[in-house]
């Protein structure tokens, strides 16, 4: 399913100041592919994603999730739309301890009211490799598992997109490249979207796509050209930013 958001603008008011997050943001984010959205601190990457995922509202412009269009809807009809149709993964796995690993990954769907579509649920755990540990807590996982945990709450509902916010911020990278390659089978395998917003450049080269946002607004859009290469453009911005 394609995501597209056209002139998105986002200002927080409160305090002395309004701070402008995204500022007129253009961007497509075809069906089966997986982007990076990168850029300094601030510069209003979490702002993108909570709003082209509906979490947010943007003061301005439009979103698109397919053909429909969730920035005119309603909160109680977007939040249905979330649940059926989008998958979060968040750096705080956001598991609920006191369920077991498969009470976790089944609960949007409990939630939805949903009959769990048991193959695909099945597939979905072996995929990612937790098939020995359904009945485990979270707490009893290392990082790495319980993020895979959450990827497969995530992919559950088989949602239509995958918004991933710093997914592997807490992870080592051993574990990180765990699921970035995970993130990377979900698109090539069931030609699902993931955008996923990261500082890590090597977490970035498993994408498609990068998209470099400064100051609320993208200065940047190209085919990921290699860890090495995403890394020397970042400085170059951090340069520019500092001089500013
Ligand atoms: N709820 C809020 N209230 C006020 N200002 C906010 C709020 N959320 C974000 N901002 C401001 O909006 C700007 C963009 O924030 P955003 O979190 O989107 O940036 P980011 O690129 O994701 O940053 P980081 O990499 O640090 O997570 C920042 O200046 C931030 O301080």
């Amino acid at each position: 399913m394609t995501v597209r958001v056209e002139k998105l603008t986002r200002t927080y008011r409160g305090g002395t100041a309004a701070v402008t997050a995204l500022s007129g943001v253009d961007a497509t984010f075809g069906s089966g592919t997986f982007t990076a959205v990168m850029g300094p601190s601030g510069s209003g990457k979490s702002t993108l994603l909570q709003c082209a995922a509906g979490l947010d509202r943007p003061d301005d412009g439009r979103v698109w999730i397919g053909d429909t269009e969730i920035s005119r809807m309603a909160e109680a009809e977007r939040t249905a739309l979330r649940r059926d149709r989008i998958g979060f993964v968040f750096q705080a796995f956001n598991l609920i301890g006191a369920l077991t690993v498969e009470e976790n990954i089944v609960l949007p769907l409990r939630l939805a009211g949903a009959v769990p579509d048991r193959a695909w649920l099945a597939h979905v755990v072996e995929r990612i490799g937790l098939t020995e540990r359904l009945r485990h807590r979270p707490a009893h996982l290392s990082g790495g598992q319980q993020q895979r945990v959450a990827i497969a709450r995530a992919l559950a509902t088989r949602p239509d997109v995958i918004f991933c916010d710093e997914p592997t911020g807490a992870l080592d990278s051993n574990t990180a490249a765990e699921v970035l390659a995970l993130l990377r089978a979900v698109v090539d395998e069931h030609g699902q979207t993931v955008v996923m917003v990261t500082h890590d450049p090597v977490a970035a080269s498993y994408a498609d796509r990068v998209m470099v946002l400064a100051d609320g607004r993208i200065v940047s859009d190209t085919p990921q050209p290699g860890a090495a290469r995403i890394a020397e453009r970042l400085a170059v911005l951090d340069r520019r930013g500092a001089v500013r």
